[in-house]
């Protein structure tokens, strides 16, 4: 039997997902590989805090992440605590110290991912990130592994676990907001600041690390169109679905010759579309590529035990490496240059939410009447769709509605990936 020393930083919701799945595969894992993984130290901010933990071997908590990414005898850290600047020197500082890492931490990820991986293979060590997006679906490893040679054109996909069940409670159960977000906030799926879930902050870090792995471009996140979930209201999920429409927080990213179209924004989907019924905590990630045509993959998107399998098959990656003395990889990630833009500069139909009207009898002006096919009133609010718009169309007439009425809102409608 071979021993593994693991090390971990937090021991949270995801971290203590981790010993529940590594306890619960113990006998397994060592009959099939010979191994048996070691758990020394994990670095938490609290470290005399009682935890109710599903694990029996013994472990040391310890409030000085250095304990863990200095020790000698450790050969893997897991990275689950969150936040960018400790994190990044933790992570650095263990790759430093020929440690192999494994992390959940998206934004972390996204903005430092090429840096790590660079550090990581000067060290000879491994890099993997599977839990960063898509929470318990092995997305990355069938971007990176599976699709390797494929040409990519299209992703479209919900990635953010709490927004979707927000957003699915709201319009499932007339739950309020403040309320839906609380049951999201206790069942762990949100983030520390739950301001990164619900302003598509989450989802925009994932759709730069997803583009990273299937297009090998590096998104410019400063510059990326994104709009979160705060401002959607009851009325608004209703009034899409008269339409038979369903409003869903979505990423997308096309890529046409050498341009890549990118939005993170709540778009209205029709009943056929395949993000239709992803519900709840779900996430589901649709990949276009020129040998496979349409693919999708779904699951959990957040939580404990999902999040926690993808640590697992990390783990195990590494392991093997370890094993077969072949560490200093991650996930393939080409780099290419091409241009990117909004997809809001394509020709796009939208779903309109016209919030309180600002006079009493509402007047559609020539420019804005002539791109409403229909209208449909309930209550203050007024809901319709439009024909569709190229961006100066849009943005004309975004500006003529907001003289008539209180909070318009424009959900792009998506048809194809
Ligand atoms: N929750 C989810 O479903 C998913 C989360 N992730 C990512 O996984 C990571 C962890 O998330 P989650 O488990 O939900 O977070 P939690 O807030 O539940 O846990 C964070 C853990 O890190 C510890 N911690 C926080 N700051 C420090 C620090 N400075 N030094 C040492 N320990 C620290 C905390 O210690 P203490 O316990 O003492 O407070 C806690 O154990 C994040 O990057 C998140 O984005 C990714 C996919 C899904
Ligand atoms: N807060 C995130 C957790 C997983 O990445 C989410 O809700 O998706």
């Amino acid at each position: 039997m071979t021993t593994i020393s693991v090390g971990m930083l937090g021991c949270g919701t995801v971290g203590t997902g981790v010993l529940t799945l590594l306890n619960r595969a113990t006998n397994q894992i060592a009959e099939s590989i010979k191994v048996h993984f070691n758990v020394k130290k994990i670095a938490v901010s609290h470290p005399d805090k009682k935890r109710n933990l599903h694990w029996d071997e013994d472990v040391q908590f310890t409030g000085e992440i250095e304990n863990v990414t200095t020790d000698p005898s450790i050969q893997i850290v897991i990275e689950v605590m969150g936040t960018v600047d400790q994190a990044y020197h933790a992570v650095c500082q263990a790759i430093n110290h020929g440690k192999s890492v494994i992390t959940a931490n998206k934004e972390l990820i996204a903005l430092k991912g090429p840096q790590l991986t660079k550090l990581a293979r000067q060290n000879h060590v491994d890099l993997y990130y599977e839990a960063s997006v898509g929470g318990g679906i092995p997305i990355l490893r069938v971007l990176s592994d599976s699709l390797i040679t494929d040409q990519i054109t299209g992703l479209t996909g919900i990635v953010n676990g709490t927004s979707n069940y927000v957003l699915s409670a709201m319009k499932d159960e007339r739950s309020s907001y403040a309320d839906s977000l609380k049951r999201a906030q206790k069942l762990g799926y949100a983030e520390a600041n739950p301001i990164n879930d619900l302003s598509g902050f989450d989802s925009a870090y994932k759709l730069a690390i997803l583009s990273q792995l299937a297009f090998g471009h590096t998104i410019n996140l400063k510059q990326l169109e994104r709009t979160g979930i705060d401002k959607i209201t009851l009325d608004e999920l209703s009034g899409a679905a008269h339409w038979g429409l369903t409003i869903k927080p979505a990423i997308v990213a096309r890529k046409k010759e050498h341009t890549l179209y990118t939005l993170v924004a709540p778009v209205a989907v029709t009943k056929q579309h395949p993000l239709a019924n992803v519900s709840g905590v779900e996430n589901s990630v649709l990949v276009t590529s020129t040998a496979l045509g349409t693919t999708s993959y779904t699951g959990a998107g957040a939580g404990s035990e999902p999040t926690a399998n993808s640590i697992m098959s990390d783990l195990l990656t590494i392991t093997h490496h370890i094993l077969t003395e072949q560490c200093g990889s991650s996930y393939n990630a080409p780099s290419t240059h091409i241009s990117e833009y909004s997809l809001l500069k394509l020709p796009l139909e939208y779903f309109i939410a016209l919030g309180e009207p600002a006079k009493k009898e509402p007047k559609f002006s020539n420019e804005a009447s002539q791109y409403i096919e229909d209208t449909f009133k309930t209550g203050k609010a007024v809901f319709c769709i439009t024909s569709v718009l190229d961006k100066n169309e849009k943005t004309n007439l975004e500006k003529s509605l907001s003289f008539m009425f209180q909070n318009v809102h424009f959900y792009p409608i998506l048809k194809e990936n």
